[in-house]
């Protein structure tokens, strides 16, 4: 059975720029880890349940990204179609070999979400376009999207949906995750209750032209993303592990650098 790569992301930069009802509307410059996946593939089962995911999750599989994709995308197919995504999903279980670490800040729920329904929409011929993919997957996640689109590196906006190729090359990166899991909506709500302060227009235009391995260059880690000084805040132990040239990802835990040639 093919196997698909479902790669992590990091945020080189991510900046808030204003809310949007409960969430946030950002700038963030999107990279994937080229040396970070998980593999996704179908494979028979023998019978059971109608959705089956085999891999290791700390969730049940309702509350898995896979599922909700699942969910997500029968809801815009028509009858025929959706009858051939039910067909498939009762003879093939997904098999997950799950190497992003959860509760990371590196999009691993995401990415599998994306890769998922980029699998679907090619076993069975389904004839959607990224930008229709883009639009189911944002119902799942934020970050769907740009790992919809498979870019190398992108600048992503409104809450996730605007995703415009970066073209740059891709830099190699070390990543490292501390013990630390970390809640997304736990670090953007202590963000807007004590470190609300959105960036303008002029500083979103230079952002967004500055090459990635400009802005590492340039700015701190705390300078690049908005979301570290929350995430420190709610989780103290995040510091003992910050190393001085050090990026932090997303909504964290996980720490990033270019590698030393
Ligand atoms: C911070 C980022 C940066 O890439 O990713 P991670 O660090 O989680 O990987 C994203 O903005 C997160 O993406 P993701 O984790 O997919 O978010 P979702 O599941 O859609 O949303 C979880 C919760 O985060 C908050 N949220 C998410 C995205 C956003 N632009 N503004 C928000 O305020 C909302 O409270 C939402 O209920
Ligand atoms: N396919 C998946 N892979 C990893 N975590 C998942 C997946 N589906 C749902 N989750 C749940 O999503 C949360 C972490 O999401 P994840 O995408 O791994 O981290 P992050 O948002 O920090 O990048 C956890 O609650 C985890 O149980």
């Amino acid at each position: 059975m093919k196997l698909y790569k479902a790669y992590a992301k990091v945020n080189i930069f991510l900046k808030i720029t204003g809310t949007r009802a409960s969430y946030h509307e950002i700038i963030s410059r999107f990279m994937r880890v080229d040396s970070l996946y998980d593999e996704l593939s179908f494979a028979p089962k023998q019978k059971g349940q109608e959705f089956e995911i085999v891999g290791e999750f700390s969730c049940d599989t309702k509350q898995n990204s896979i599922y909700k994709a699942y969910i997500a995308l029968l809801e815009v197919l028509d009858e025929e179609a959706a009858a051939s995504l039910k067909n498939l999903m009762s003879r093939y279980g997904v098999k997950v070999i799950k190497r992003i670490p959860a509760f990371a800040g590196l999009g691993g729920g995401s990415s599998d979400a994306a890769t998922f329904l980029k699998m679907c929409n090619e076993v069975l011929h389904l004839g959607l376009s990224l930008n229709e993919l883009s639009a189911v997957g944002i119902k799942v996640g934020a970050d769907v999207p740009f790992f919809i689109y498979g870019y190398d590196s992108a600048n992503v906006s409104g809450i996730g949906e605007v995703v415009e190729e970066f073209k740059e090359e891709l830099l190699d990166l070390e990543v490292f995750t501390p013990d630390v899991e970390i809640s997304t909506p736990k670090v953007y709500t202590l963000y807007r209750e004590q470190f609300y302060n959105p960036i303008d227009g002029f500083e979103v235009e230079r952002l967004k032209k500055t090459a990635s391995r400009d802005i590492l260059d340039q700015m701190s880690a705390d300078e690049a993303n908005d979301l570290f000084k929350p995430a420190l805040q709610a989780y103290k132990e995040l510091k003992n592990y910050y190393r001085h040239g050090h990026f932090f990802s997303g909504s964290g835990s996980s720490f990033f650098r270019v590698k030393d040639v």
